[in-house]
């Protein structure tokens, strides 16, 4: 069986036991009001006439008489003033579920009561229809505000995208050389540390090696700054095609100076490939803005200095062992540039 069904019926036994009631109720006064008036008028009788059994021999047609009159106009009361209105108030109820709800319905429109009583309804009804209307309206602002809301999220989601991708350029700007796209110092001195650290833990190997262009403010002054600029990340192409392990760190520390990190790495290994890195360099020709031949260009060359550290050659601390490949970088240059120098 469907719901509506089951409430259908269930609204009809609701609407049966009503009219039930409302027999019973009718039959109650019946016996009631009569017993009463009888009673009412025996004690009056009584009161007037003496005795109770000489009032009720003598008066008994009156009494009952008096009884019935009595009792008739009582439940013409009754029906009038309760009964009727009760049944009108019933069925206005059952016509505020389906609209606006009509005289005839609720009886004869000269009836000054059952007027009143449909205009009390239609308020009724009104009032629920614009609390319906206002619940109905409420809704659809909570849904507009939803969709708002959803579309507000979704840009914030967009927004928030967007930031994260420009804090990871802005990370990157900030880790890395503007000029040649290798790390910049300040990564370099955290790879520095971690690294070093890693080296003591394990006992490890690690080679370092600073490298600095000769005579680059000369080389600059004689080719042009934008030779020059060509020439760093030429440089530093070459020192990132070199040095391409996972573990391997290139950096440019500033001006013409650059940096090789080598985790693993021996010091002989790291002076054979360095070596190899100062003859590349010596061999670039740089194209110097004059139109000529560009084997013909500008001649550069590199010192390095390269410290190691080991089990059997440990350092204090990061930084001492970055001032050895610097003191050694040092040597190079004063021993007269294009030359590697090994810490002491
Ligand atoms: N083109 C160019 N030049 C730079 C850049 N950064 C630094 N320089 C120049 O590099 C030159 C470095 O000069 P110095 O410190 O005297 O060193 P050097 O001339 O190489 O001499 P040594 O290092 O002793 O061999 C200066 O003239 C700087 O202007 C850059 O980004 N681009």
């Amino acid at each position: 069986m469907s719901q509506s069904t089951t409430t259908l019926s269930a609204l009809e036994d609701e609407d049966n036991g009503n009219a039930r009631r409302l027999s019973s109720l009718r039959l109650r006064i019946s016996l009631a009001v009569p017993a009463v008036v009888f009673a009412v008028v025996l004690a009056f009788e009584a009161l007037q006439l003496g005795s109770l059994s000489s009032a009720l021999g003598e008066h008994f047609g009156l009494v009952v008489g008096l009884t019935g009159v009595l009792s008739a106009a009582l439940l013409a009361l009754l029906e009038h003033l309760l009964l009727r209105p009760l049944r009108q108030l019933a069925r206005g109820i059952e016509a505020l579920e389906t609209g606006p709800v009509p005289l005839v319905q609720l009886g004869a429109p000269t009836d000054p009561l059952a007027h009143s009583l449909t205009t009390e309804m239609d308020r009724i009804r009104h009032a629920m229809q614009r609390a319906q209307d206002s619940i109905y309206t409420q809704d659809q602002d909570v849904r507009r505000l939803q969709r708002e809301l959803d579309h507000q999220r979704e840009a914030l989601d967009s927004a928030n995208a967007q930031l994260a991708a420009q804090n990871r350029e802005l990370a990157s700007l900030s880790r890395n050389d503007n000029l040649t796209g290798l790390l910049n110092r300040t990564a370099f001195e955290e790879a520095l540390r971690r690294e070093f650290k890693r080296a003591q833990r394990q006992r490890g190997l690690l080679s370092l090696a600073v490298l600095d262009l000769d005579d680059f403010k000369r080389f600059n002054q004689a080719h042009g700054a934008q030779t020059g600029d060509a020439a760093l990340k030429r440089v530093a192409l070459l020192l990132a095609e070199r040095f391409k392990r996972d573990t391997d760190i290139v950096a440019r520390l500033s001006g013409e100076e650059f940096v090789v990190l080598l985790p693993g790495c021996s010091v002989s290994a790291a002076q054979g490939v360095l070596e190899s890195v100062r003859s590349d360099v010596r061999s670039l020709r740089l194209a110097d803005g004059s139109g000529a031949d560009e084997t013909a260009g500008a001649e550069l060359t590199v010192s390095v200095g390269l410290a190691a550290m080991s089990p059997s050659r440990p350092y204090l601390s990061a930084q001492a062992f970055l001032q050895a490949a610097d003191e050694a970088l040092y040597m190079a240059k004063h021993a007269g540039r294009d030359r590697l120098s090994m810490a002491a």
